[in-house]
């Protein structure tokens, strides 16, 4: 009999959230497609630098440079530009294949993880098409299918989104480190992450986005007890008495 367990559909990709945040990142090329690219490593909090010569640049790439959100190098690339031990990925977006390909032998030697825009044996990583809606990102990827069809999925799937989604995940991020605070050390783990899902799935999107720092203090007192109070109860400041945990399981026997 067949255990089960997932079935494995290979041919996929393993999609990561890669945490670039203050990692040197090289860009070569300054046209549209590295524009995209380097909006995309900023959001992220990578530390960018560019190498295009300044005839070939895009007005958002320039845009940037001019506002010292990246380091510039205005010419060709150089072999010598991955000498740099702080590099931790390359992304080239130039018009020039050959120039690309050289650029993809020299990452390889490196084992530097490379994208090389628009030729996917040489690609470590793809690149997807991306929803941002504050601290949620949602990536859609076609494993190099249909680059146009995974904009299309991708703004599908943004348009069936409540419009306070992100706002509401800001929410419970700082719920999180709240409870962290109240219920810290590794021995609450599980009774931590119990309460936190319990509170996702009871509370709707709305109510946590509507979830004020004082709501968060006065739901946090019912991590002990461990019984979850509505949102209006939290919100229309019910006596805690009525929804805190007092020994009984919402009924009592009178004898
Ligand atoms: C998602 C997105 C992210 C981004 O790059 O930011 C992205 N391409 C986007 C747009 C786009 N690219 C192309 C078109 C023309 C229409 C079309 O072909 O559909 C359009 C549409 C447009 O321009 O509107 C041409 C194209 N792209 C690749 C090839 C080479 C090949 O297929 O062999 C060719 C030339 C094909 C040819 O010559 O015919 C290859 C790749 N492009 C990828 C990503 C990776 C696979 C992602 C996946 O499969 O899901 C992969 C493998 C490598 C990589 O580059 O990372 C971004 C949309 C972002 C957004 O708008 O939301
Ligand atoms: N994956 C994608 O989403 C996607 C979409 C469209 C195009 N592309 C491909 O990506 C590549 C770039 O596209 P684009 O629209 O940004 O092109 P573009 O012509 O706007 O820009 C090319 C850039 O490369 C620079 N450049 C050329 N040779 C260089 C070198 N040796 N060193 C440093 N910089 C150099 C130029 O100065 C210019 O800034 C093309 O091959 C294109 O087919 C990819």
């Amino acid at each position: 009999m067949a255990p089960n367990f997932p079935e494995v559909q290979g041919g996929g990709s393993l999609i990561l959230a890669w945490q670039v945040r203050n990692k040197r990142v090289l860009v070569i090329g300054g046209g549209e497609v590295a524009a995209g690219r380097i909006l995309n490593l900023l959001n992220a909090d990578a530390k960018v630098t560019v190498v295009s010569p300044r005839s070939g640049l895009n007005d958002e790439v320039a845009y940037r440079i001019a506002q010292n959100a990246v380091i510039y190098h205005d010419r060709v690339f150089e072999a010598s530009d991955l000498d740099d031990p702080e590099i931790t990925m390359v992304m080239t977006a130039v018009d020039d294949p050959v120039a690309s390909s050289q650029i993809w032998k020299l990452c390889k030697e490196r084992r530097i993880a490379a994208n090389i825009a628009d030729v996917p044996p040489e690609c470590d990583f793809y690149f997807g098409s991306v929803h941002r809606d504050g601290p949620l990102q949602i990536m859609v990827s076609t494993n190099g299918n249909g680059p146009k069809m995974a904009n299309i999925v991708r703004r599908r799937i943004a348009a069936t989104l409540p419009e306070n989604i992100g706002a509401a995940i800001t929410k419970v991020g700082m719920l999180r480190r709240k409870l962290r605070v109240v219920a810290p050390g590794d021995e609450e783990g599980p009774k931590r992450m119990k309460w936190m899902s319990k509170v996702c799935v009871q509370w709707s999107l709305e109510d946590l986005c509507d979830m004020e720092e004082q709501d968060m203090e006065e739901l946090l007192r019912s991590y002990a007890p461990d019984q979850i109070p509505s949102y209006s109860q939290v919100k229309l400041k019910e006596e805690p008495g009525v929804w805190e945990f007092d020994g009984s399981f919402g009924w009592a026997c009178v004898v």
